[in-house]
């Protein structure tokens, strides 16, 4: 049986894991599928379990519920959660013991509580949350100081509900906050405000006494992802930017508590670091995510800068994320691969372990093959992708999908690749070599690659996709005049721009959340700093002629494939209005079939399963019916049973 959108959303999936302190067990949690023709709540279902040191697994909750940040007390004897139960006003902390598992609640607090981090003596935890306030209902002020996630103390002793009220740190935006293993110290990842521009963009290391009092600030250059303290509390290892026109974070740094600048590490791999763990005081493990594989390191600190990594996990697989516990030799994994979504393995002794299997029922499903590709682009820069095709002996050329990815600093690995946005294997099932090719400006193949599009909005860029399009077309025996393309947010920018600049080599596109105007798109992303000051490197006030000249709008008038605009009515990254924009243009200046979907409640990436669902389903009828079928008018609007 093929593959078919409903299985899609019946998918499961492990989402966050901790390895507890005395290293045999994991605690983990799994995605709950809903029923996607049923109206639902937005906030995901999840499932906590943990599995003990003979691999046996074993539920904590009698009901799936939105669980958030999941953490082992330091002695292993509890494991800690987010959730808002039944009942509950705003997301509450929980914790409940392994061997007798009963849910109790330990802290709740007026306002969710975003994160929290547990004392290594057990008495105490920090939590962050932001403060009651009272919102202006009649008007909204755009310089009004934004409302912070400050950092709150408490007993653990005074189990309670606490209503805490006097925060620890006040004086910034709280991202996360981490006691060092001896309890003396807090490493704190913070923002100038809470605004998203400042927390994605310019988020700030530092480091604070256990008491609040600010320490040292470390020099960090641009975007931060995470931070871990060395198990004798002197060290910090944090991945970051190499540059502050950085796009996306990835580099290996460490640090000395007290003193000195950040240090680079593994300065000569070309790849991106996705994740860290200490192995003792003198060594780290990493995620290591290089061109379309994956591989997890071990690194020595003494070794010069320069130093390749030595690679620890043969992992078959793209590792997403791993747990190490304090001293141990053992790691818990997050894995996907073409065969599966997520699941949670073990290494130990030498030895990777697969703990999970979520989805058997895959087994009985048909998957195309998927291949890693290598291809040049027109000024020779070598270009990677992945491919998924069904095996065929008939001549005839066949249709293609290419599913552009956004970002543009994100990447395509060789693993799951099928989601509700890109239903690849649905899509290959259905007779089409599907394409998802990592343009210039992707991650993961160092920063060269990575920033090598700046400055230039859908230039070299889009040359990478017009050049996957002619290689696909070479090698798999594509029919020219049937090729499509869809992609999410910058992937949806993309699209749009094949479908109106270069109308004649893209007979079908599908845009969801995709940028149409990049003039009016400024004034109204929540990230207006980010995108210029790390793709454009210039200001947008100083080059609007050229910027609009590089928007979809501006080409209407050669548009005339159609395309199908996909849009969440709650994204703030790329307001509906962006595809509202180019929907009337297309429908008054332009032959193009077009249609516009919104999904009241979405943002930007569709939280409810009836609307992942609704989405995956168009955007394969619109391919089906334009390149399949070869209609030339619009399909029906409602979409068949
Ligand atoms: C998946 S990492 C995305 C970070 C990126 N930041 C911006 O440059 C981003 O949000 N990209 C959007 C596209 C976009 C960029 C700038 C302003 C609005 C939208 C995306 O592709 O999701």
């Amino acid at each position: 049986t093929p593959l078919s959108n409903y299985d899609l959303t019946q998918l499961r999936q492990v989402h966050a894991m901790q390895q507890s302190p005395r290293n045999e067990a994991v605690a983990f949690t799994i995605n709950r599928p809903g029923d996607p023709l049923q109206a639902q709540n937005f906030a995901p279902l999840r499932e906590l379990l943990w599995v003990d040191h003979h691999g046996e697994f074993h539920h904590l909750l009698e009901r799936a519920m939105p669980i958030g940040q999941i953490a082992w007390s330091p002695d292993g004897d509890y494991i800690w959660f987010l959730a808002q139960q039944e009942g509950d006003s705003t997301v509450s902390l929980y914790r409940l013991s392994p061997q007798h598992p009963s849910a109790v609640k330990m802290v709740s607090h007026t306002t969710d509580i975003e994160g929290f981090n547990l004392h290594p003596d057990g008495t105490t935890l920090v939590f962050w949350a932001t403060p009651p306030t009272q919102q202006n209902a009649i008007a909204r002020i755009a310089d009004a100081p934004a409302v912070n996630t400050l950092l709150y103390r408490v007993s653990i002793q005074d189990a309670l509900p606490v209503q805490s009220s006097h925060p620890l740190i006040a004086n910034q935006h709280i991202i996360r906050a981490q006691f060092s293993p001896d309890g003396q110290w807090l490493l704190i990842t913070g923002s100038k405000d809470s605004s998203t521009d400042q927390r994605t963009t310019y988020p700030r290391l530092a480091i604070h006494k256990a008491n609040g009092k600010l320490h040292r600030t470390l020099n960090t250059r641009g975007k931060v992802h995470t931070a871990q303290w060395s198990p004798d509390s002197k060290q910090v290892a944090f991945i970051g930017s190499a540059t502050a026109f950085q796009p996306t974070w990835g580099e290996l740094f460490i640090t000395d508590r007290d003193k000195g600048e950040p240090r680079q590490l593994a300065t000569q791999l070309q790849a991106q670091f996705r994740d860290i763990g200490w192995f003792g005081d003198s060594s780290l493990v990493g995620v290591v995510h290089q061109g379309t594989a994956a591989s997890v390191v071990k690194l020595e600190l003494d070794a010069p800068p320069d130093a390749m990594p030595h690679r620890l996990v043969d992992a078959q697989g793209i590792v997403s994320r791993l747990s190490t516990s304090p001293g141990a030799n053992t790691l818990a994994l997050k894995i996907h691969s073409p065969k599966h979504p997520s699941e949670l393995f073990r290494w130990q002794r030498g030895k990777l372990q697969r703990l999970t299997v979520l989805n058997p029922w895959l087994d009985e499903r048909r998957l195309a093959p998927q291949q890693v590709v290598d291809f040049d682009a027109r000024d020779g820069t070598s270009l990677h992708g992945v491919v998924v095709a069904l095996p065929t002996k008939d001549k005839t050329p066949r249709p293609a999908l290419i599913y552009v990815h956004g970002g543009p600093e994100v990447h395509e690995s060789n693993g799951w690749v099928t989601r509700y946005s890109q239903p690849v294997q649905v899509a290959a099932n259905l007779g089409f070599v599907v394409m998802l090719p990592n343009y210039r400006g992707s991650s993961g193949r160092g920063y060269r690659f990575l920033t090598s599009g700046q400055g230039d909005y859908m230039g070299k860029e889009f040359d990478d996709i017009l050049d996957a399009r002619q290689w696909l077309i070479e090698q798999y025996n594509v029919d020219p005049t049937r090729v499509g393309i869809a992609g999410s947010s910058y992937g949806g920018y993309m699209a749009s721009w094949a479908v109106t600049k270069h109308s004649t080599d893209f007979a079908a596109g599908v845009s969801a959340m995709g940028i149409a105007n990049q003039v009016s798109k400024f004034g109204t992303t929540d990230i207006p700093s980010e995108m210029h000051h790390m793709h454009l490197l210039s200001e947008p006030w100083k080059q609007w002629t050229w910027l609009f000249s590089r928007s979809p709008l501006s080409h209407v008038n050669t548009a005339n494939s159609p395309l199908l605009l996909l849009h969440g009515e709650q994204d703030e990254r790329v307001p509906v209005s962006q595809s509202q924009e180019l929907y009337r243009a297309l429908l008054n200046g332009s032959d193009s079939p077009v249609r516009l979907v919104t999904y009241p409640g979405e943002g930007h990436g569709f939280a409810s399963d009836p609307a992942r669902y609704d989405f995956s389903r168009r955007q394969l009828r619109w391919f089906y019916h334009f390149l399949i079928e070869q209609h030339q008018q619009l399909p029906p609007i409602e979409l068949p049973d």
